[in-house]
C-alpha cells in the first residue's frame, strides 16, 4: 500500500492524507430483555439496548469502520470477528481504542473522525458534547458527534434499530 503519487520522471509528492468511510446498523433488543443501551461510548439509562455480539454501540462501530477504511485495514468485521470470544460483549470504548491502536501501528496518525447517529431515540443532543468527549478519548483524536432522524421514514423511523455513519481522516507518519 503506498500513499504517494509517484509518476515516472517526477519527484514523489508528499505522503497524502487518506479518508475513510464507515457505517453500522444494529436492531433494538426486545424491550423486556433488560439489555442496556451503550451508544457513543456512553451508557443511556432507561433506554432500550441494541442487540449484537458486542455491546452493539453503532456509533463507536462506525468510527472503527471509518478508521480501518482510511488506513486500508479492512473493516469492523475483518478486525473484530464474531468468532473471537474476546469481542463478545466488548464495549465501544474497547473496540475504538483497539481500532485506533491498529491504525497507529500501521503507520498512520488520526486527523479526525466525524460520526452521525441516525434514529429517533434516544434523544442525544443534551449529551452530544459528552459523547464527543468519550469518543475522542477512546480514539485519542478529535471525534465530532451529531445526530439526525429520518422524519419517521423506514426502519429507523419505526424505531426498529439505529444507524451510524462516519468518516475518518488519517495521515502517514514519516519514519525517521
Ligand atoms: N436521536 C436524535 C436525533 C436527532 N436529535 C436532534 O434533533 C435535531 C433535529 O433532528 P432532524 O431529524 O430534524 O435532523 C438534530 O439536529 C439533533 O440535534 C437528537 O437529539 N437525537
Ligand atoms: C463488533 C462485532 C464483534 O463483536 O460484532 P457485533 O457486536 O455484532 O457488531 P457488528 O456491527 O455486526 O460487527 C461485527 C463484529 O466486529
Amino acid at each position: 500500500m503506498t500513499s504517494t503519487c509517484d509518476r515516472p520522471g517526477t519527484a514523489p509528492v508528499p505522503l497524502l492524507p487518506r479518508t475513510g468511510i464507515g457505517s453500522d446498523v444494529h436492531a433494538f433488543a426486545d424491550p423486556g430483555s433488560g439489555t442496556p443501551l451503550h451508544l457513543a461510548c456512553l451508557e443511556w439509562p432507561g433506554e432500550t439496548g441494541l442487540s449484537g455480539h458486542s455491546d452493539g454501540d453503532v456509533v463507536a462501530h462506525a468510527c472503527c469502520d471509518a478508521l480501518f477504511s482510511a488506513a486500508g485495514l479492512g473493516d469492523l468485521g475483518s478486525n473484530f470477528g464474531t468468532a473471537e470470544p474476546r469481542w463478545r460483549g466488548a464495549s465501544g470504548t474497547v473496540l475504538l481504542e483497539e481500532a485506533a491502536r491498529r491504525v497507529r501501528e500501521a503507520g498512520f496518525e488520526i486527523g479526525n473522525v466525524a460520526v452521525q447517529l441516525v434514529g429517533a431515540r434516544p434523544r442525544v443532543s443534551a449529551r452530544a458534547q459528552e459523547a464527543a468527549a468519550a469518543l475522542s478519548a477512546a480514539a485519542g483524536a478529535e471525534v465530532s458527534f451529531s445526530a439526525t432522524t429520518t422524519d419517521g421514514l423506514g426502519f429507523l423511523g419505526r424505531q426498529e434499530g439505529l444507524l451510524a455513519l462516519a468518516t475518518a481522516l488519517v495521515y502517514p507518519v514519516g519514519r525517521g
